[in-house]
């Protein structure tokens, strides 16, 4: 089939990178600190990608964003509905170390520079992951971030209330140091405009086994992203990102992996590679890798990160 077909019949239009960066987005100016606070860990991020990629996507969203608070006024005139503003709430998926909190910084940064300056938080849905002592007895430490470690109803929970517009929600915080769940601290979101809630879970489909929840998380999000990338690439990155950890994070003595900072270079590939192999890999092709077209927009990233192609769902 010429790709001209596929593309007619497809839900998507394409983006190549060089079409996708002569969009007319308007341009901001981001300095040294600004970016510094983008890269987090790696140093690898550009203001070049920055301004060719993420900047134009930020414009998207505020078109999309522009015309739900327009709707949002006119249906209330129309209905004579009270009802205040509830946050626009943005949904980023992919696999494990594809990029979604880099990306949801980058968002999150661009997002609080559009004119009216709106107030933007981001979730990380690793707050919902069932406490470690819950995963042992479950026997599911070796399924972190599968399906079945998250606790979804609260997640639900949290959402709702988002959505139904009270004043003080909390989001449980996990600590990547801790490999866990911090139970009772907890993120408090002040009344934002926007919240970026981003992990690997968004997506999904509800699991049918356990009664009473049957919407999709995803339902309560007015716009989402897909972050994809060739599986070798992301484990690549996956491993590169262990071992920059190993000279990092974990050596730290809080560390529940402080133990793989002290092990030979070698012995460290080989834990990476088990756990990408048993863990996220599996999680990637069976959880994960199936929710790509349920997005608005697809972001696909080639070698260092690059974005080589932007799919925006048709409207
Ligand atoms: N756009 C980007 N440019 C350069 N490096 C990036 C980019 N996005 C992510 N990375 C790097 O890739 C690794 C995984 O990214 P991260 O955002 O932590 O992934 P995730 O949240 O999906 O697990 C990290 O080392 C990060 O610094
Ligand atoms: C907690 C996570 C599931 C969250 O993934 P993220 O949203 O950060 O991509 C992941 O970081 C994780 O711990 N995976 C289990 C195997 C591993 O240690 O990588």
């Amino acid at each position: 089939m010429k790709s001209e077909t596929i593309e007619k019949y497809s839900p998507y239009i394409s983006f190549n990178r060089a079409e996708w960066s002569n969009l007319q987005a308007t341009q901001i100016s981001l300095n040294d600190i600004d970016l510094k606070s983008l890269q987090g860990i790696n140093e690898c991020l550009s203001l070049k990608e920055i301004t060719e990629i993420y900047l134009p996507l930020s414009q998207l969203v505020n078109l999309y964003y522009s015309s739900t608070r327009e709707l949002h006024k006119t249906r209330n005139a129309f209905l004579n509905d009270k009802t205040k503003k509830v946050p626009y709430i943005i949904g980023i998926a992919g696999s494990v170390a594809v990029g979604k909190s880099t990306t949801a910084r980058i968002i999150q940064y661009l997002i609080s520079r559009w004119a009216d300056q709106p107030k933007v938080e981001l979730v990380t849905t690793d707050g919902f992951l069932y406490p470690n002592e819950k995963l042992e007895s479950k026997g599911l430490m070796k399924k972190k971030g599968f399906p079945e470690s998250y606790d979804v109803a609260k997640l639900f929970r949290f959402l709702s209330e988002l959505k139904s517009g009270r004043a003080d929600v909390y989001a449980p915080v996990y600590s990547h140091l801790k490999y866990d769940v911090l139970i009772g601290e907890n993120q408090d979101l002040c009344q934002p405009d926007v919240v970026i809630v981003e992990g690997i879970n968004v997506l999904q489909p509800p699991k049918h086994k356990k009664k009473g929840v049957k919407s999709f998380v995803s339902d309560f999000f007015d716009f989402s992203l897909y972050i994809d990338a060739d599986e070798t690439d992301i484990e690549s990155w996956y491993k590169e990102r262990f071992h920059l950890l190993r000279r990092t994070a974990f050596k730290n003595p809080e560390s529940y992996f402080d133990k793989f900072a002290k092990i030979s270079e070698h012995a460290a590939s080989q834990v990476a590679d088990r756990i990408w192999s048993e863990t996220n890999r599996v999680n990637l092709i069976e959880n994960i890798l199936p929710t790509k077209n349920r997005a608005d927009l697809i972001l696909k990233k080639g070698k260092r990160h690059a974005v080589t192609e932007i799919k925006v769902r048709k409207l």
